[in-house]
Protein backbone atom coordinates (compact mmCIF):
# COMPACT_ATOMS: atom_id res chain seq x y z
CA UNK A 1 0.00 0.00 0.00
CA UNK A 2 1.15 3.54 -0.78
CA UNK A 3 2.25 5.86 2.07
CA UNK A 4 -0.27 8.65 2.69
CA UNK A 5 0.26 11.91 2.60
CA UNK A 6 0.68 14.04 5.53
CA UNK A 7 -0.87 17.69 5.45
CA UNK A 8 -0.63 20.66 7.87
CA UNK A 9 -4.14 22.46 8.04
CA UNK A 10 -3.30 26.02 9.45
CA UNK A 11 -6.79 27.27 10.39
CA UNK A 12 -7.17 31.11 11.14
CA UNK A 13 -10.24 31.47 13.94
CA UNK A 14 -10.40 35.23 13.06
CA UNK A 15 -11.08 34.75 9.45
CA UNK A 16 -14.79 35.15 7.93
CA UNK A 17 -16.89 32.67 8.53
CA UNK A 18 -13.96 30.77 11.11
CA UNK A 19 -16.33 30.12 14.32
CA UNK A 20 -19.36 29.16 12.46
CA UNK A 21 -17.90 26.14 11.47
CA UNK A 22 -16.58 22.52 13.04
CA UNK A 23 -13.65 22.18 10.98
CA UNK A 24 -12.21 19.49 12.88
CA UNK A 25 -15.39 17.26 12.60
CA UNK A 26 -15.50 18.00 8.70
CA UNK A 27 -11.63 16.85 7.52
CA UNK A 28 -12.72 13.67 10.09
CA UNK A 29 -15.89 12.70 7.64
CA UNK A 30 -14.89 14.21 4.41
CA UNK A 31 -11.23 13.92 4.02
CA UNK A 32 -9.69 10.54 2.43
CA UNK A 33 -8.37 9.07 5.48
CA UNK A 34 -6.76 6.09 3.42
CA UNK A 35 -4.92 8.77 1.33
CA UNK A 36 -3.86 11.52 3.84
CA UNK A 37 -2.64 11.71 7.27
CA UNK A 38 -3.90 15.23 8.39
CA UNK A 39 -2.63 17.46 11.15
CA UNK A 40 -5.14 20.52 12.11
CA UNK A 41 -3.10 23.79 14.01
CA UNK A 42 -5.01 27.48 14.88
CA UNK A 43 -3.04 30.49 14.17
CA UNK A 44 -2.64 32.59 17.59
CA UNK A 45 -1.36 36.02 15.80
CA UNK A 46 -1.17 37.67 12.59
CA UNK A 47 1.93 36.36 10.87
CA UNK A 48 1.56 33.09 12.39
CA UNK A 49 0.61 31.24 9.46
CA UNK A 50 3.96 31.97 7.68
CA UNK A 51 6.21 30.68 10.37
CA UNK A 52 3.99 27.56 10.50
CA UNK A 53 3.95 26.99 6.88
CA UNK A 54 7.83 27.53 6.79
CA UNK A 55 8.23 24.98 9.38
CA UNK A 56 5.48 22.32 8.19
CA UNK A 57 7.20 22.37 4.80
CA UNK A 58 10.77 22.35 6.82
CA UNK A 59 9.79 19.09 9.01
CA UNK A 60 8.85 17.34 5.28
CA UNK A 61 4.13 17.82 5.32
CA UNK A 62 3.64 17.48 1.41
CA UNK A 63 1.17 19.67 1.40
CA UNK A 64 -0.08 22.82 3.69
CA UNK A 65 -3.62 23.69 4.03
CA UNK A 66 -4.97 27.48 4.76
CA UNK A 67 -7.98 27.65 6.08
CA UNK A 68 -9.30 31.19 6.52
CA UNK A 69 -9.37 34.11 3.63
CA UNK A 70 -7.09 35.63 1.22
CA UNK A 71 -5.15 37.27 4.00
CA UNK A 72 -4.55 33.62 5.69
CA UNK A 73 -4.28 32.21 1.71
CA UNK A 74 -1.00 34.67 1.65
CA UNK A 75 0.36 34.00 4.87
CA UNK A 76 0.52 30.26 4.18
CA UNK A 77 1.49 30.51 0.64
CA UNK A 78 4.85 32.78 1.62
CA UNK A 79 5.43 30.26 4.61
CA UNK A 80 5.64 27.43 1.09
CA UNK A 81 7.47 29.45 -1.35
CA UNK A 82 10.89 27.89 -3.03
CA UNK A 83 10.17 24.78 -0.55
CA UNK A 84 8.24 22.30 -2.96
CA UNK A 85 5.55 21.73 -0.58
CA UNK A 86 1.96 22.07 -2.17
CA UNK A 87 -0.78 24.66 -0.87
CA UNK A 88 -4.12 23.39 -0.08
CA UNK A 89 -7.34 25.95 0.25
CA UNK A 90 -10.28 25.51 2.23
CA UNK A 91 -11.96 28.69 1.58
CA UNK A 92 -13.49 30.27 4.88
CA UNK A 93 -12.84 34.21 4.44
CA UNK A 94 -15.03 37.14 3.18
CA UNK A 95 -13.62 37.83 -0.04
CA UNK A 96 -12.04 34.35 -1.00
CA UNK A 97 -10.46 35.69 -4.13
CA UNK A 98 -7.62 33.51 -4.84
CA UNK A 99 -9.91 30.57 -4.12
CA UNK A 100 -12.91 31.75 -6.42
CA UNK A 101 -10.16 32.24 -9.17
CA UNK A 102 -8.56 28.57 -9.26
CA UNK A 103 -12.59 27.28 -9.14
CA UNK A 104 -12.22 26.08 -5.09
CA UNK A 105 -16.15 25.58 -4.58
CA UNK A 106 -16.57 27.81 -1.35
CA UNK A 107 -18.20 24.81 0.40
CA UNK A 108 -16.17 23.26 2.63
CA UNK A 109 -17.24 19.65 2.17
CA UNK A 110 -16.80 20.36 -1.65
CA UNK A 111 -13.61 22.12 -0.99
CA UNK A 112 -12.26 18.75 0.68
CA UNK A 113 -13.38 16.88 -2.03
CA UNK A 114 -11.03 18.64 -4.45
CA UNK A 115 -8.17 18.20 -2.00
CA UNK A 116 -8.96 14.45 -2.08
CA UNK A 117 -8.89 14.48 -5.60
CA UNK A 118 -5.58 15.92 -5.14
CA UNK A 119 -4.98 17.51 -8.81
CA UNK A 120 -2.41 20.23 -8.41
CA UNK A 121 -0.13 22.99 -10.89
CA UNK A 122 1.61 25.46 -10.22
CA UNK A 123 0.88 29.02 -10.58
CA UNK A 124 2.33 32.62 -10.76
CA UNK A 125 3.05 34.39 -7.80
CA UNK A 126 3.70 38.23 -7.40
CA UNK A 127 6.29 40.46 -4.54
CA UNK A 128 5.21 44.13 -3.94
CA UNK A 129 8.39 45.78 -2.05
CA UNK A 130 9.56 41.90 -1.24
CA UNK A 131 5.88 41.77 0.04
CA UNK A 132 4.64 38.43 -1.87
CA UNK A 133 0.56 38.49 -3.21
CA UNK A 134 -1.01 35.76 -4.99
CA UNK A 135 -4.28 37.24 -6.02
CA UNK A 136 -3.81 41.59 -6.19
CA UNK A 137 -1.22 43.86 -4.53
CA UNK A 138 -2.13 47.44 -5.16
CA UNK A 139 -1.57 50.95 -4.23
CA UNK A 140 -4.02 54.31 -3.90
CA UNK A 141 -7.90 53.86 -2.89
CA UNK A 142 -7.63 49.79 -2.41
CA UNK A 143 -4.91 50.26 -0.12
CA UNK A 144 -6.10 52.86 1.82
CA UNK A 145 -9.44 51.13 1.99
CA UNK A 146 -7.46 47.90 3.41
CA UNK A 147 -5.82 50.04 6.21
CA UNK A 148 -9.29 51.52 7.22
CA UNK A 149 -10.61 48.21 7.13
CA UNK A 150 -7.33 46.94 9.19
CA UNK A 151 -8.64 49.04 11.76
CA UNK A 152 -12.16 48.29 11.95
CA UNK A 153 -13.46 46.20 14.73
CA UNK A 154 -16.01 44.64 12.02
CA UNK A 155 -15.46 42.44 8.71
CA UNK A 156 -17.57 40.94 6.21
CA UNK A 157 -18.52 42.53 3.00
CA UNK A 158 -21.13 44.83 4.14
CA UNK A 159 -18.61 46.37 6.44
CA UNK A 160 -16.23 46.90 3.46
CA UNK A 161 -18.92 48.20 0.96
CA UNK A 162 -19.87 50.77 3.42
CA UNK A 163 -15.83 51.61 3.98
CA UNK A 164 -16.13 52.16 0.54
CA UNK A 165 -18.53 54.42 -0.21
CA UNK A 166 -17.74 56.88 3.20
CA UNK A 167 -13.99 57.27 2.34
CA UNK A 168 -14.57 57.52 -1.62
CA UNK A 169 -15.89 61.09 -1.43
CA UNK A 170 -12.72 62.21 0.24
CA UNK A 171 -10.41 60.42 -1.21
CA UNK A 172 -7.66 63.00 -3.84
CA UNK A 173 -5.76 60.96 -6.48
CA UNK A 174 -1.92 61.53 -6.05
CA UNK A 175 0.74 62.70 -8.87
CA UNK A 176 2.89 59.56 -9.32
CA UNK A 177 5.27 58.30 -12.49
CA UNK A 178 5.14 54.63 -13.34
CA UNK A 179 8.01 52.60 -15.27
CA UNK A 180 6.30 50.03 -17.69
CA UNK A 181 8.17 47.98 -20.36
CA UNK A 182 10.51 50.73 -20.44
CA UNK A 183 8.56 53.51 -20.66
CA UNK A 184 7.56 56.31 -17.92
CA UNK A 185 3.82 57.24 -17.51
CA UNK A 186 3.46 60.56 -15.23
CA UNK A 187 -0.06 60.40 -13.73
CA UNK A 188 -2.40 60.89 -11.60
CA UNK A 189 -3.49 57.96 -9.66
CA UNK A 190 -6.44 57.05 -7.91
CA UNK A 191 -5.51 52.87 -7.86
CA UNK A 192 -3.10 50.94 -9.51
CA UNK A 193 -3.67 47.28 -9.23
CA UNK A 194 -1.32 45.04 -9.75
CA UNK A 195 -3.52 41.59 -10.74
CA UNK A 196 -1.99 38.26 -10.53
CA UNK A 197 -5.47 36.47 -10.78
CA UNK A 198 -8.14 38.69 -11.69
CA UNK A 199 -10.20 39.41 -8.51
CA UNK A 200 -10.20 40.89 -5.52
CA UNK A 201 -12.39 38.98 -3.71
CA UNK A 202 -16.18 38.90 -4.04
CA UNK A 203 -16.38 37.95 -7.45
CA UNK A 204 -15.01 41.96 -7.66
CA UNK A 205 -12.67 41.29 -11.29
CA UNK A 206 -10.29 44.29 -10.98
CA UNK A 207 -8.49 42.72 -14.16
CA UNK A 208 -10.49 40.30 -16.09
CA UNK A 209 -8.09 38.85 -18.35
CA UNK A 210 -5.57 38.13 -16.04
CA UNK A 211 -4.17 34.56 -16.40
CA UNK A 212 -2.58 33.27 -13.29
CA UNK A 213 0.00 30.84 -15.28
CA UNK A 214 1.12 33.36 -18.24
CA UNK A 215 3.96 34.87 -16.45
CA UNK A 216 2.30 38.13 -16.52
CA UNK A 217 1.42 40.71 -14.61
CA UNK A 218 -1.72 42.70 -15.24
CA UNK A 219 -1.44 46.44 -14.42
CA UNK A 220 -4.59 48.15 -13.95
CA UNK A 221 -4.57 52.24 -13.99
CA UNK A 222 -7.30 54.21 -12.54
CA UNK A 223 -6.15 58.15 -12.66
CA UNK A 224 -9.42 59.43 -11.28
CA UNK A 225 -12.63 58.59 -10.51
CA UNK A 226 -16.51 60.18 -10.05
CA UNK A 227 -19.48 58.42 -8.95
CA UNK A 228 -21.06 58.16 -11.63
CA UNK A 229 -17.55 55.66 -13.32
CA UNK A 230 -17.34 54.61 -10.21
CA UNK A 231 -21.11 52.75 -10.48
CA UNK A 232 -20.39 51.89 -13.49
CA UNK A 233 -16.36 50.40 -12.84
CA UNK A 234 -18.19 48.18 -10.32
CA UNK A 235 -20.76 46.63 -12.63
CA UNK A 236 -18.14 46.03 -14.63
CA UNK A 237 -16.18 44.19 -12.53
CA UNK A 238 -18.86 42.00 -11.04
CA UNK A 239 -20.05 40.53 -14.76
CA UNK A 240 -16.05 40.39 -15.62
CA UNK A 241 -16.83 43.05 -18.58
CA UNK A 242 -14.58 46.22 -17.97
CA UNK A 243 -15.55 48.42 -21.07
CA UNK A 244 -12.99 49.67 -23.24
CA UNK A 245 -12.79 53.65 -23.04
CA UNK A 246 -13.75 53.23 -19.35
CA UNK A 247 -11.55 54.71 -16.30
CA UNK A 248 -9.67 51.52 -16.56
CA UNK A 249 -6.62 51.24 -18.40
CA UNK A 250 -4.64 48.11 -18.49
CA UNK A 251 -1.14 46.95 -19.39
CA UNK A 252 0.98 43.60 -19.24
CA UNK A 253 4.29 43.27 -17.76
CA UNK A 254 6.71 41.20 -15.91
CA UNK A 255 7.56 44.04 -13.51
CA UNK A 256 6.51 47.53 -12.85
CA UNK A 257 7.73 50.28 -10.46
CA UNK A 258 6.17 53.06 -9.58
CA UNK A 259 7.98 56.21 -7.74
CA UNK A 260 6.23 59.49 -5.99
CA UNK A 261 6.73 62.60 -4.28
CA UNK A 262 4.04 61.68 -1.31
CA UNK A 263 3.84 58.36 -0.30
CA UNK A 264 1.22 55.90 -1.11
CA UNK A 265 -0.29 53.32 0.92
CA UNK A 266 0.26 49.48 -0.41
CA UNK A 267 -1.75 46.07 -0.37
CA UNK A 268 -0.93 42.70 -0.50
CA UNK A 269 -4.15 40.41 -1.16
CA UNK A 270 -6.02 42.88 0.52
CA UNK A 271 -4.03 43.07 3.82
CA UNK A 272 -2.81 46.74 4.13
CA UNK A 273 1.51 46.37 4.26
CA UNK A 274 2.49 50.08 4.67
CA UNK A 275 3.56 53.28 2.88
CA UNK A 276 6.18 54.20 0.49
CA UNK A 277 7.18 56.58 -2.21
CA UNK A 278 8.88 53.91 -4.20
CA UNK A 279 7.70 50.29 -5.20
CA UNK A 280 8.87 47.44 -6.78
CA UNK A 281 6.42 44.87 -8.10
CA UNK A 282 7.31 41.78 -10.07
CA UNK A 283 6.08 38.31 -11.12
CA UNK A 284 7.84 34.86 -10.09
CA UNK A 285 6.55 32.53 -12.66
CA UNK A 286 4.85 29.26 -11.78
CA UNK A 287 6.44 29.46 -8.58
CA UNK A 288 3.69 27.91 -6.45
CA UNK A 289 1.97 24.40 -6.33
CA UNK A 290 -1.62 25.11 -5.33
CA UNK A 291 -4.34 22.15 -5.70
CA UNK A 292 -7.46 22.99 -7.30
CA UNK A 293 -10.27 21.83 -9.34
CA UNK A 294 -9.19 19.62 -12.74
CA UNK A 295 -9.59 21.89 -15.70
CA UNK A 296 -8.82 25.30 -13.91
N1 LIG B 1 -5.05 34.19 15.57
C1 LIG B 1 -5.17 35.38 14.98
N2 LIG B 1 -5.52 36.48 15.68
C2 LIG B 1 -5.70 37.68 15.08
N3 LIG B 1 -5.51 37.87 13.74
C3 LIG B 1 -5.15 36.82 13.01
C4 LIG B 1 -4.94 35.53 13.59
N4 LIG B 1 -4.59 34.67 12.59
C5 LIG B 1 -4.53 35.40 11.46
N5 LIG B 1 -4.87 36.67 11.70
C6 LIG B 1 -5.04 37.79 10.73
O1 LIG B 1 -6.40 37.80 10.33
C7 LIG B 1 -6.50 38.62 9.17
C8 LIG B 1 -7.69 38.25 8.32
O2 LIG B 1 -7.56 36.99 7.78
P1 LIG B 1 -8.21 36.56 6.38
O3 LIG B 1 -7.87 37.52 5.31
O4 LIG B 1 -7.86 35.15 6.18
O5 LIG B 1 -9.78 36.65 6.65
P2 LIG B 1 -10.87 37.55 5.97
O6 LIG B 1 -10.44 38.97 6.01
O7 LIG B 1 -12.14 37.20 6.64
O8 LIG B 1 -10.93 36.99 4.50
P3 LIG B 1 -10.71 37.68 3.04
O9 LIG B 1 -9.32 38.26 3.02
O10 LIG B 1 -10.88 36.59 2.05
O11 LIG B 1 -11.75 38.75 2.94
C9 LIG B 1 -5.15 38.50 8.50
O12 LIG B 1 -4.58 39.80 8.50
C10 LIG B 1 -4.32 37.61 9.42
O13 LIG B 1 -2.98 38.05 9.56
Amino acid sequence: MAAKTNILFILNPKSGRASQVNVPDLLSRYLDASQFTPKLVFTEYAGHATELARQAAREGFKIVGAIGGDGTVNEVASGLLDSGAILAILPKGSGNGLARHLGIPLNLRHAIRIINEYHYSAIDTGTINDHPFFCTAGIGFDAYISSVFATSRKRGLQTYIRLVLQEFIQFKPQEAVLHLNGQPLTTQVFVVAFANATQYGNNAHIAPKADIRDGLLDVCLIRELDFRKAIHLSLGMLTKRIAAGSSAEYFTTTAVDVTSEQPFKFHADGEYVGEATEFKVSINPLSLKVIHPKGK
